[in-house]
């Protein structure tokens, strides 16, 4: 029969010679790929069959063989799973559907050791046979059609691959590895089942490798006929969990996650009720390089009675916690339930509540452990609990910088939960250079009759830092917490108070103290607003376009002016995220605050210049507050002039 050449897809053949340069540092991990095909091959083939029986034909028992043979230098991974038609092999071999590859693609940087990571993260499934192999030849017949419908495919792995049409008995893919010269380790057949003990250990299915022994003749070990189950073959969550080990747990989960890292914690639980689902679910350490993608399937993998279901089971979790790894097994969905039915489930909300609910325990547990104890609460410690809690020490931070933003969606989309949520944000604050502040941690710190719970939104830490609205609370020691991050303004549009107290931002209204400033005080700024009312008239005045109003401010002390706008508006740093993100705004016109104790204000007064120095002022307000003049080349003018 004759053979047909084909041309790999462009991102194939980009993704090859990645392979082929071997980017990747750890090599093993081909086996696992190959075998993990091998099984989702078994996982369709049981799936299909649920509706034709006959698809079984005489050999129901799935399994996975491993085989290698030193002579021809192959290594031999074969499945009687559905196997693959010609054209299915055409396709699903020279191509890659997956939408994220070209952006991934995009993201490799050249580094070696970063797009290794990346590689890793993204999982190139079949073509990893190119590290270890520099010709792959794939037999496979579809679980279905006759004998004579086999395919043979074959690449060197450069831009193309050849296909023929062959006689296969056997049901299901072989993929045969021709070994690099520099990949002889791998025929050995402890170290073929070293990798699968490693990273294959929880595949549900057997897999079996030929048994082995020695030869006094040939002086060597040979391979028997006889076949030997080399994997535990019992899925990993069904397994109680004191027979489960560490090692396990992070094991299965690098290979469900495509993670080199351990990760932060992770839950194993059998939920019994009115549903009943098996639940593992993992916190990894590292954000993907996707996160903000809200597209992007969750990636829990649905099972019903140990049944492979689907990937990336969206209905599992709510969106926040996208990134959340890990295996669900129902025992009351459907074998047929598709991703429409999973969105109208009782079933499946209950296990979306659960989930939710575990995660969030999960997090609470991390967040409690995560300063050391001190003093003699660490006195008390058995050696043992000394390290636990030096191991548990500062996850909880490592999660927050990776993910914490991700989570503030929470607080948008899942009211059921606003207030755990609450309790696990972490903010910087005039108080901490650390993003370590909880709202708990700012309630136990507050001032003798402080009444809010106050903050600031900005571009950066840097320019929190500094701005002049902190003033007044910096001189008064009350703690200002900084919210800047891009999802702070939208979510603080669901995050009023917490736990009765309210939030106030120290930019909006006219700041109001409570109990904190004393009468003098309030005094001392009704009689300046008193004073300087002309001033402020005419400041009004040379300043209608720019400003809403010109007031007397309570916030400065060392500024000469500061903007704000009023309680409810958007703030400015909003209107500006808004207006980047090509959104249409409400213009915001704030209002300019002035320090009536400040030499520069003062000095207004009579001054010639009047008009470009209430330009100046309020320009520099706009600057200092993270914002831009309008007419940069404008302000520069005035400022020259009044420097000469
Ligand atoms: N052993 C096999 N039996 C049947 N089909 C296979 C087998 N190996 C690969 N395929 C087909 O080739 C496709 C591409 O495989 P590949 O490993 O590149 O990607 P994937 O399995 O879809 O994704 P990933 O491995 O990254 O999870 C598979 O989706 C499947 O359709």
């Amino acid at each position: 029969m004759s053979a047909h050449t084909h041309a790999f897809q462009a991102e194939v053949a980009q993704l090859l010679h990645l392979v082929t340069h071997s980017l990747y540092s750890n090599r093993d991990i081909f086996l696992r790929e190959l075998v993990s095909n091998a099984s989702d091959a078994c996982d369709k083939l049981r799936f299909e069959a649920l509706a034709d029986a006959s698809l079984y034909e005489d050999q129901p028992n799935l399994e996975i063989r491993v085989t290698f043979d030193k002579a021809a230098r192959t290594i031999t991974i074969s499945d009687n799973g559905i196997g693959m038609s010609e054209a299915e092999a055409i396709d699903h071999l020279g191509t890659i559907a997956k939408s994220g590859t070209r952006e991934f693609l995009q993201r490799l940087s050249g580094d070696q050791k970063k797009d290794a990571q990346l590689i890793g993260q993204f999982g190139v499934g079949f073509y990893s046979g190119f590290i270890v192999a520099d010709r792959i030849v794939v037999e496979s017949r579809r679980a279905g059609l006759p004998p004579e419908q086999g395919v043979r495919w074959t690449s060197d792995g450069s831009g193309q691959f050849t296909t023929e049409t062959i006689t296969r008995a056997a049901r299901g893919t072989s993929v045969i590895l021709h070994l690099r010269d520099d990949a002889s380790e791998y025929l050995s057949r402890w170290k073929l089942k070293s990798i699968i003990g490693k990273y294959s250990d929880h595949i549900s299915l057997p897999i079996l490798m030929p048994k082995e022994q020695w030869d006094k003749d040939k002086g060597e070990y040979v391979l028997l006929q006889e076949w030997e189950q080399v994997n535990a073959a019992s899925a990993l969550w069904t397994r109680a969990k004191k027979d489960i080990t560490d090692e396990q747990y992070i094991e299965f989960y690098k290979n469900l996650a495509y993670d080199d890292e351990p990760p932060l914690a992770w839950a194993h639980h059998r939920v019994e009720g009115a549903t009943e689902y098996t639940q593992l679910l993992y916190i990894p350490s590292k954000a993907p390089y996707d996160i903000w993608n809200r597209d992007k399937r969750g990636g829990v993998k649905l099972y019903v009675k140990r049944v492979f279901i689907m990937d990336d089971a969206e209905a599992l979790l709510p969106v926040y916690l996208r990134w959340v790894k890990g295996v669900v097994d129902s025992a009351d969905l459907p074998l047929n339930v598709s991703r429409e039915l999973l969105q109208d489930s009782r079933d499946v909300r209950a296990i979306r509540e659960g989930n939710t609910r575990r995660v969030l325990s999960m997090l609470e547990d991390l967040a409690a452990k995560d300063r050391k104890p001190e003093g003699e609460a660490w006195e008390r410690l058995s050696d043992d609990e000394k390290k636990q809690a030096e191991a548990d020490a500062g996850k909880y931070s490592r999660f927050w910088a990776e993910f914490g933003m991700v989570l503030k969606e929470g607080l948008g989309e899942d009211f059921a939960n606003r207030e755990r949520l609450a309790r696990l944000l972490r903010f910087a604050s005039t108080h901490s250079d650390a993003v370590s502040v909880s709202l708990a941690d700012y309630k136990a710190r507050m001032k003798e009759g402080q009444e809010a719970i106050y903050y600031l939104t900005a571009e950066s830490q840097a320019a929190a830092k500094n701005s002049p609205q902190l003033e007044v609370f910096r001189k008064k020691g009350i703690e200002v917490l900084f919210m800047t991050d891009r999802v702070d303004e939208w979510m603080l549009q669901y995050l009023h108070d917490f736990d009765g107290t309210p939030l106030r931002s120290v930019a909006k209204g006219a700041v109001d103290l409570g109990k904190l400033q004393d009468e003098e005080e309030k005094k001392k700024t009704e009689q300046a607003a008193e004073t300087l009312k002309p001033l402020l008239e005419r400041l009004k005045e040379v300043l209608k376009d720019k400003a809403k109003d010109v007031r007397v401010s309570a916030r400065l002390v060392d500024s000469p002016a500061c903007l704000v706008v009023e309680d409810g508006e958007y703030s400015m740093q909003l209107a500006r995220l808004l207006k980047a993100a090509g959104q249409k705004v409400p213009e915001v016109k704030p209002i300019l605050e002035l320090n009536p104790e400040h030499a520069l204000v003062r000095k207004l007064d009579g001054h010639p210049h009047f008009d470009d120095l209430a330009h100046v002022l309020f320009d520099q307000a706009l600057l200092a507050e993270g914002g831009l003049p309008e007419d940069p080349a404008g302000y520069v003018k005035r400022v020259s002039a009044l420097l000469v």
